[in-house]
Parts: structure tokens; C-alpha cells; sequence
């Protein structure tokens, strides 16, 4: 026993000595034994999870200039790696991609229907299967050209809309009507059908994203937020299925297959019948995972890349005058841009790109985790590590992009061949290797032909009273990242009807 005299002085000491061991941040590996990457001090239980803040890709890239481009973390007891640099992506997902293939077990995924899709899926024969059934059936160069007409039709219902808010002088909701468009684009595709007014799978799959990007999932108010939701997602969906099983009750039923039709197709037989390894059957349960990753994936990306690229686009009217004059010198202005007209467009394949540099719409891409344990330039990481690669801070590091990397300027892609599809790891906004986008070129072609439309269609202005230099460009958090303010602008319609 201390004598009563000590027993102060020796707390206050213990005190100190856990703040030192505990929060004092280091650069040296908090592991003596195997030397890991550097990384801030976890504290017990919690980890590094209190340092992350609202927006981790912000808290991660600050992080990174201190500690690296390789940075060890815990995220509570979970050992974490966050790569910040091209190098030591490409290292990550092109020169270990094989290790690097899996998906950590999420838990709000594991309780939900989410566990039988694609997304967070463990690397394996299920998650080969399924990735392959989505691109045949959905995302292969010929569907994404089968359903151009349905993107047209939709298209062309919010250009009226426009002309009618450019008729009366309106400001409009651009964030909202992006939103609808590219949703209802979505729907028709997989469900075959526009909005459902019996359910808010928008609202629904909007609270996933948001909770799929938290990182404190133990909580159990989360727990409980995502167990309301998913129950809505699968609730709906089984509906809709069954609306696709007994299609006298589909109110007005089209007559082109979607993604639902193509899926129920293969209903009780195996998902990949050539592959001799794996035998998985295709149920209900399958199915409705399956459609909730494609509408997930299709449409809170897309539309936040739309989004964003309004805003810049806005914010430069000389970048938006410039992309005009290159759709106006090719289609004129007596008929609307189409996507066979997309590929020779240069410009606007530039500003898309520096769209998705400013605002990779998933910015710690979706997590991977080591399927086994790996030394990479000398660091060692263990099996179960979740990896984040932060695509958010390569794009704006001053290293690659010069001293204007926070400035949107789609001519810095002039004179050189970077590209957005996972070769180049200076810009990866769909990832690269085994786990990249699969829906990549149909995001794209949404993307393009939206932005393309808007800005042929109408000219743009705020609303009087908010300035471009003025423009909130605060983005939200989640795995995803939107404007956390709607864009309010007022359209003014620019091409000439005389075909009509
Ligand atoms: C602008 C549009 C899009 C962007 C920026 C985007 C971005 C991404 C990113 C960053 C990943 C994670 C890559 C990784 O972990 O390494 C991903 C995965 C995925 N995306 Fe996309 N995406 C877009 C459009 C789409 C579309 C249209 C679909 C489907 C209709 C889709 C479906 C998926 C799926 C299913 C995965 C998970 C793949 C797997 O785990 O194997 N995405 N996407």
C-alpha cells in the first residue's frame, strides 16, 4: 500500500503516463514486433475512430502529411491501412490486387439482405458468380447501348420541365431534378417502371450510403437506423418482384425485359452453369441483394457526379461556354445531343474527368480487406486488415496536380493520356483491378449524357441574390459524397424548336 502522502502524486503520474503512452501522436509503428506502417497512437477499445471526424477522406488526407502515403490506423480493434498516394495504390490494387480482393465483414451488412450481393461480398466463387451474371445481364456494352432509348425518354420529360421553368423565369431544384432523372433511369432499367410512389427506395438507399459510410457501426443506434432501413429496401423489393411474377397487377408493364425479368430468368438454376466449382442456385433472397447493389451502385453515384459537375460548371461559366460551343459545333442547335454524338466530344470527356478528380463520388473507394498477411515495401500487414485507399486526396495532391489542384480546370487533361478507368492510379474514381466499378461505363455514359444535355439545352444561372464565388460547395458525409446544399439555379432554354 502507497502511504496516503504518495497516493496523489502517483495518480497524477499514472495520469500523465497513459495521456503520453495514449495520445501523444507517433510517427514510430505502435506494434514493436513487426514493423507496420506508420500511423497516430490508437487509444484502448476506440482506436483511432474519435479521430476521424464528419468527413473521414478530409481527416485521412491531413493525416496522410503527416504520417505518409502508407498509414496504419485501428479502426476500435479492427487494424486498418490507408493509402494516400498512386504508388502505393497501384502496389495495393494492381501488383497485389489478388490479396487485396476481399471485402470486410461489415456488420450491418451481415444481419441484412446486403449479404447476398455483390458489393461487400468476400472474395470468392459466390462473388465471381454474381459479378459475372451483373455484367451479361446489365452492364455489358450491349445492355448499356439496349437501354440509350430509355435514357433518351427520360431525358427528354426533364428538358421539358426545364423549358417550362425557362418559360416563366424559375429557379429551380437542379440537385432534386438530377436526383429524379437519373433514378428514374435506374428504375426502368432494373424494375422496369419509373418511380414507385409506394416506396422511397431513393430515401432509403440515400440512409444506407450515409451508414455504410460511418465507421462507428458498433453503435447501436446505427445498428438500429440500419436494420429500419434495410427492412423498408427488402420490403419493397419483395413487393416488386412480386409485381414481376404475376405482371397482370404492374400497372402499366413495358414491353423491353429489365434487369428483375433477366434475373427471374434464372430463378432455381445455377448462376454461373459453366462454372464446374461453384454450383450457386439463384433464389428470392439473391435476387432482391443482387437488385438493391445495382440500384445502389447506379444511382447514388451517378447523380452525385452530375451534381457536382453542375456546380463547377456554374461556378466557370467560361469552362460551361466552352463545352457548349463544342456540342453546338458538332449538332448545332436545331436537335439535341445524343450518345452517339458522346465520343466526339474531347472537352467534355476532360471535364468529366475533372469532375471525378475533384469529386470521386466514393473517396475511400468501398473498403478491402487482406485475405492473407503480406510485407509491401517493407511494411507488414496482416491478414483481415481493412484497406482504404483515399482516391479523394491523390486527386488533389499538389505533387501530381500543381499548385492549382483545388481549382476545377478540365485543361490540365490536355496534353497528357490520363484516364479515368483504373490504368492510371493518378485518378481512380471506379478503383482498379478485380474489385473496380463494374457499372463503370454505364456511369459514365449517364454522366456524359445528362451534363451533355444540361448545359446544350439551357444556359445557367444562380438565383439572384447568391454570387459564384458565394457558391456553398460543402459536401455531405457517407460512402458516398453529395452536395450537402441543393443547387438552385435558373435554366434558360438555348436551342431552337424549328424540327418540332
Ligand atoms: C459515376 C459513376 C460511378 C462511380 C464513380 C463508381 C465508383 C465505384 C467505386 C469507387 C467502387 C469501388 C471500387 C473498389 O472498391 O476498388 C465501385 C464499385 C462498384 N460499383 Fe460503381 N461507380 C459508378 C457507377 C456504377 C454503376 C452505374 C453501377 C451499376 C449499375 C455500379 C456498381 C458497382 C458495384 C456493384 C460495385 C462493387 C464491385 C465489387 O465489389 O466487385 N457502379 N464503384
Amino acid at each position: 500500500m502507497l502511504p496516503q502522502i504518495l497516493a496523489i502524486p502517483a495518480a497524477i503520474f499514472l495520469v500523465i503516463f497513459t495521456f503520453i503512452i495514449f495520445l501523444k501522436p507517433q510517427h514510430n509503428n505502435w506494434n514493436s514486433t513487426k514493423r507496420l506502417p506508420p500511423g497516430p497512437k490508437p487509444l484502448p477499445i476506440i482506436g483511432n475512430l474519435h479521430m476521424l471526424g464528419k468527413l473521414p477522406h478530409r481527416t485521412l488526407q491531413a493525416l496522410a502529411t503527416k504520417y505518409g502515403p502508407i498509414m496504419s490506423l485501428k479502426l476500435g480493434q479492427v487494424p486498418a491501412v490507408v493509402v494516400s498516394s498512386p504508388e502505393f495504390a497501384e502496389l495495393f490494387l494492381k501488383s497485389h490486387d489478388m490479396v487485396f480482393a476481399s471485402r470486410p465483414k461489415l456488420q450491418l451488412v451481415e444481419i441484412t439482405v446486403a449479404r447476398k450481393g455483390l458489393a461487400f461480398r468476400e472474395y470468392g466463387g459466390y462473388w465471381r458468380n454474381v459479378r459475372k451474371l451483373c455484367t451479361m445481364q446489365l452492364l455489358s456494352a450491349s445492355k448499356i447501348e439496349m437501354f440509350g432509348p430509355l435514357r433518351k425518354k427520360e431525358l427528354g420529360l426533364l428538358v421539358n420541365k426545364l423549358k417550362k421553368a425557362s418559360d416563366s423565369r424559375d429557379v429551380v431544384d437542379l440537385s432534386d431534378l438530377i436526383s429524379e432523372v437519373v433514378e428514374n433511369i435506374t428504375y426502368n432499367m432494373i424494375l422496369g417502371r419509373s418511380k414507385d410512389d409506394r416506396f422511397d427506395i431513393k430515401g432509403v438507399i440515400h440512409e444506407i450510403m450515409n451508414l455504410l459510410g460511418t465507421f462507428n457501426v458498433g453503435d447501436y443506434r446505427l445498428k438500429r437506423r440500419a436494420m429500419k432501413a434495410f427492412k423498408a429496401v427488402d420490403e419493397a423489393l419483395d413487393q416488386i418482384i412480386n409485381d414481376h411474377e404475376h405482371p397482370s397487377s404492374i400497372e402499366s408493364p413495358q414491353s423491353n425485359k429489365d434487369f428483375i425479368d433477366m434475373l427471374l430468368g434464372y430463378m432455381n438454376q445455377p448462376m454461373d452453369p459453366h462454372d464446374h466449382e461453384e454450383r450457386h442456385i439463384v433464389g428470392r433472397a439473391n435476387i432482391k441483394a443482387i437488385v438493391l447493389d445495382m440500384i445502389a451502385g447506379a444511382f447514388d453515384t451517378s447523380r452525385t457526379a452530375i451534381e457536382w459537375g453542375m456546380s463547377e460548371l456554374i461556378k466557370y461559366p467560361r469552362t460551361m461556354n466552352k463545352i457548349q460551343n463544342e456540342i453546338e459545333a458538332l449538332v448545332g442547335i436545331h436537335r439535341q445531343v445524343e450518345e452517339k454524338d458522346l465520343e466526339k466530344l474531347p472537352y467534355l470527356d476532360m471535364v468529366v474527368k475533372e469532375i471525378l478528380r475533384l469529386y470521386p463520388v466514393a473517396p475511400l473507394l468501398v473498403p478491402h480487406e487482406s485475405l492473407e498477411d503480406v510485407t509491401i515495401n517493407g511494411y507488414f500487414i496482416e491478414k483481415n486488415t481493412r484497406i482504404m485507399v483515399n482516391a479523394w486526396a491523390i486527386g488533389r495532391d499538389p505533387r501530381i496536380w500543381s499548385e492549382n489542384c483545388n481549382e476545377f480546370f478540365p485543361e490540365r487533361f490536355e496534353d497528357n493520356d490520363v484516364d479515368v478507368k483504373g490504368r492510371d492510379f493518378r485518378l481512380i474514381p471506379f478503383g482498379s483491378g478485380r474489385r473496380g466499378c463494374p457499372g463503370m461505363n454505364m456511369g459514365l455514359t449517364t454522366t456524359k449524357i445528362v451534363l451533355a444535355q444540361l448545359v446544350h439545352c439551357f444556359s445557367w444561372e444562380l438565383p439572384l441574390g447568391i454570387s459564384r464565388k458565394d457558391l456553398d460547395m460543402s459536401e455531405d458525409s457517407g460512402l458516398t459524397i453529395p452536395r450537402s446544399k441543393h443547387l438552385l439555379a435558373r435554366p434558360t432554354y438555348r436551342l431552337l424548336d424549328d424540327e418540332a
